[in-house]
Parts: structure tokens; sequence; C-alpha cells
């Protein structure tokens, strides 16, 4: 893929210099990179209005731009929205519901893709959630090392809720964060946590009263890594994460059938019927 540069100042800092990295492959423009000149930090924002849904496309392009950015050794990652109120509504629920299963099954390969390659990644990488944030958002933001959040916003897996049992690759990074027990409960209440409340089981590790505040709180954490070798970190990281990594890979195929049979079912059809409907009609009332 090519990217075009220009230089432009940032919403994000004010007057502060940036790369803008715009990706021309896609045609729907639904991620915007930027780098920051002084830190060679890249700011991946997520830029499908209305509420970032994860569809095939988005989440392809979430894939592609971290292995650029692996390749062009990238020195950390901020990951954000360019919403004012959602970092990622999850996964599209359009794609589940009645689904042509040869998309169904390429839509769920290309989430486990980006699921290896977030939650693997060379590059440190830091959560900017300026928004809500529910469950595919929350797997997201869990991908990512460190999570900064703004306040009044919502973070977590709901999926119990909507009658959907969690694949282990939802689990997976969510239980990396979170104590066992705390990880279990949430999950089976289908929870979604405040702001704060994620702040004190600790789901995310920063409260910031604005996005430039929570970018400057990105930046400070992965500058922590500027005197660490980065080989020697990455391959610290992998030894935390590469068991889970190794699981999903081996399991890749398993994991796509069990998904594929658990979401053609009659019973879990309706439910996301229903779930769309009540999204759709929830203003209304
Ligand atoms: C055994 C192994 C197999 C297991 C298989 C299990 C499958 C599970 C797989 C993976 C886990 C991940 C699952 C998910 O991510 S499912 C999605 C969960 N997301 C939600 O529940 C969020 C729902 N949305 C909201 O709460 C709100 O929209 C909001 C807080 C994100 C934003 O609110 P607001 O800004 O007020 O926007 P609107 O509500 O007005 O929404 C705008 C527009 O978008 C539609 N919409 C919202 N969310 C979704 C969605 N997730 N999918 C599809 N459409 C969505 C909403 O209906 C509006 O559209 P409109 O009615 O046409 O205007």
């Amino acid at each position: 893929m090519f990217f075009q540069i220009t230089k432009a100042a940032t919403p994000l800092t004010g007057c502060r210099r940036q790369l803008i990295l715009r990706s021309l492959s896609s045609s729907t423009n639904n991620i915007q990179i930027e780098v920051d000149n002084k830190t060679g930090f890249a700011t991946v924002s997520m830029n499908r209005p209305p509420v970032n849904l994860l569809n095939l496309e988005l989440i392809n392009s979430l894939t592609r731009s971290m292995k650029e950015m692996e390749q062009n050794k990238s020195r950390g990652i901020i990951l954000t929205s360019t919403s004012n109120s959602v970092f990622s509504g999850g996964l599209d629920i359009k794609e589940l519901y009645r689904p042509d299963v040869q998309r169904l099954r390429e839509f769920w390969t290309a989430f486990q893709d980006m699921w290896l390659a977030w939650y693997g990644s060379a590059v440190p990488t830091a959560a900017l959630i300026n928004g809500h944030s529910p469950a595919g958002g929350c797997v997201l933001a869990t991908c990512c090392e460190y999570r900064v959040m703004l306040p009044k916003f919502t973070i977590g897996l709901n999926e119990a809720k909507f009658g959907l049992v969690p694949p282990p690759v939802v689990r997976i990074s969510f239980k990396n964060v979170l104590p066992l027990r705390i990880a279990e409960l949430a999950l089976c209440q289908g929870k979604l946590f405040t702001s704060n409340d994620a702040l004190n089981i600790g789901l995310i590790d920063e409260l910031a009263k604005t996005k430039e505040e929570g970018y400057e709180k990105c930046v400070k954490f992965l500058q922590t890594f500027r005197k660490v070798d980065p080989v020697a970190r990455s391959l610290t990281k992998q030894q935390f994460r590469g068991k889970d990594l190794d699981d999903l890979r081996k399991g890749k195929q398993k994991d796509l059938n069990d998904f594929v049979e658990h979401v053609t079912q009659d019973d879990i059809q309706m439910r996301l019927g229903l779930y769309l409907e009540q999204l759709h009609n929830r203003k209304k009332k």
C-alpha cells in the first residue's frame, strides 16, 4: 500500500507539525494516520462515521496499518478515533445478521488477523479511548499495551447481554488486563464500565480530561521505552503474549468454524435481529 505524505497542523496537538499519512489504497479512507515529527509516534484514527463500526473493510485497514507501521519501524502507535463520542461501537452487527456465509468467514478471518497483528505487535501501542468502547471496541483497546480514557464514556464486553458467547479471541486480551475473577464476572454479566469504574478495576490505566491531555499521556507512556532496546522490548512482550498468539494461530480454523456455526444459529440470528432493531429504535422513544 502507498501513502501520500503531507505536512499539516493537527487537531490533536494544536500547532505541532505532523506528517499526515493518508491511505491511498483504501477507497473508503476509513483510517487516518499521522506521524509526529518530534517523537516519531504514529496516531492511527479510526474514521468510519458515525460510530466506527468494525466491518470487514475497517478491520482489514487496521491490520494493514499495523503491518505497514511495523515495516516502517515506527517507534510507537496511538490508536484513537476521529469521533467526539465513540472510540468504536464494536463489530458491525450487520456483518453477522443474515450473512452471506462466505463473507462471514472472510469477516471473522480478518478479525482474527487484526487481533494477531495488534495484540502481537512489535511496536509499543497505546489506546486513546476518546469515546464509548463496547465489545469489539474494547477488544481493540485491550490489545494495546496502555489505555487512557476520557470521562463519562463506557467500555466493556457486553456480548452476553444480547445473547452472544464471546469467543476466545475476545476474552484473551481482556483477561490479560484484568484479574481473572473480575474478567469472568464482567463477561458473564455483559457489563459495560464507566470510565471511572474502568480505572478502578484496572481496565484502563489513566483518565484524561481532554483528547489533547490523553494524547500527551499516551506519548509519555510510549516514551518510557525510549531507552530500551526495541528488539529486547519486543521479544519480552512476545514472551508474555506468545502462547495466546500461538493458540489462536494453531486453532484458527476451529475458531472460525465455531464462530460461523454459533452466529448462523436461528436463535442467535433472531437475537441479533432484535438487537439491531433495538439500536435503531433507541432514540425514537
Ligand atoms: C463459540 C464461539 C463463537 C462465538 C461467536 C460470538 C460472536 C461475537 C463476536 C465477537 C465479539 C464482539 C462483538 C461485538 O462487537 S457486537 C457489537 C457490540 N456493540 C454494541 O453493543 C454497541 C451498540 N451501540 C451503541 O451502544 C451505541 O450505538 C454507541 C454507544 C456505540 C453510540 O451511540 P450514538 O452515538 O448515540 O449512536 P447511535 O446509537 O445512534 O448509532 C448510530 C447508528 O449505528 C447503528 N449501530 C450502533 N451500533 C451498531 C452495531 N454494533 N452494529 C450495527 N449497527 C449499529 C445504530 O443503530 C445507528 O444506526 P441507525 O439506527 O440506522 O441510525
